[in-house]
């Protein structure tokens, strides 16, 4: 499998790595000007010529990349502007297949299952939700705090986030979802989905503990794209036959 790296920042050199250890070739970078990867510069996805492009990059260089004609398959790992991405690459999939997950390790997809089922279970229970990120990261909330949300405002009729509660002078309404977004050292990435009522709380969390896990995620979901039909893939349906 020949790959394009988008981005060539912390997680695409680790890409780079497990890539070229698990025998895969880099075929070459689109980044930054002033980049020092070792590998041949494109400026537009088909021109390297890939079996499949992997991106961990930032909204600003992903998306006008995508304004063109694309035919090389993507796995889009980027996040920040979650709404603008996912409508461009659910209208690029329709002639090329698209892998787009927030989160590359599988574990936070069965984080997300869990929390569907606790949501239906535990109606009456307060939910907060805090995720933690090294001081280097520049979105907030992550994407997969997003995603997690996301997953509660669908359980939670009439439900709304609360990001600050600075200004607040009155105690939390029960339709509120919490959402604090913690930077610091080199946490690589913490999520919780706190559920509190009187007398007792249930957490459900994810810890990553190494930038590994979302490189390889990704490179595993590379090498089953590229043999799947069109269309908008995540975690729900990659590993399903059509
Ligand atoms: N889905 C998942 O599992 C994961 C997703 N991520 C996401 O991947 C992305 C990259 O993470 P990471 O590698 O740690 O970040 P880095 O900041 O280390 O790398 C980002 C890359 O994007 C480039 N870039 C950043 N801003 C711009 C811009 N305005 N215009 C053009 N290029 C830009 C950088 O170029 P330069 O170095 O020249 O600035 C660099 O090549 C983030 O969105 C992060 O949240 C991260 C981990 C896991
Ligand atoms: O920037 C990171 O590091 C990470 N970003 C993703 C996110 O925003 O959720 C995934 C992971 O938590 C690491």
């Amino acid at each position: 499998m020949r790959i394009l790296l988008i981005g060539y920042g912390t997680m695409n050199r680790i890409t780079a790595r497990l890539a070229e250890e698990a025998g895969y070739e880099i075929a070459g970078v689109i980044a930054g000007d002033n980049t020092t990867a070792p590998y041949p510069a494109f400026d537009s996805i088909d021109a390297a010529g890939a079996d499949v492009a992997i991106d961990f990059s930032h909204p600003d260089l992903i998306l006008p990349l995508l304004e063109g004609g694309v035919k090389t398959p993507l796995v889009i790992a980027t996040t920040g502007r979650k709404e603008e991405l996912v409508a461009v690459l659910k209208e690029k999939s329709a002639s090329l297949p698209v892998f787009f997950s927030a989160n590359m390790s599988y574990g936070v997809h069965v984080m997300n299952s869990l929390l569907k089922k606790a949501l239906t279970m535990l109606e009456d229970f307060d939910l907060e939700m805090v995720e933690r990120h090294h001081n280097r990261k520049v979105d907030a909330p992550s994407g997969t705090l997003v995603k997690l949300l996301d997953t509660a405002l669908d359980h939670r009729e009439g439900s709304y986030p609360v990001y600050d509660r600075s200004s607040m002078h009155e105690k939390r309404r029960k339709e509120e979802i919490g959402v604090s977004a913690i930077r610091g050292g080199s946490i690589v990435g913490t999520h919780d989905c706190i559920f509190a009522k009187d007398d007792e709380v249930i957490e459900i969390s994810h810890q990553a503990q190494s930038k590994e896990i979302f490189a390889n995620g990704a490179l595993k979901a590379a090498a089953v794209l590229v043999n799947r039909p069109d269309g908008f893939y995540d975690y729900n349906n990659l590993f399903e036959e059509r």
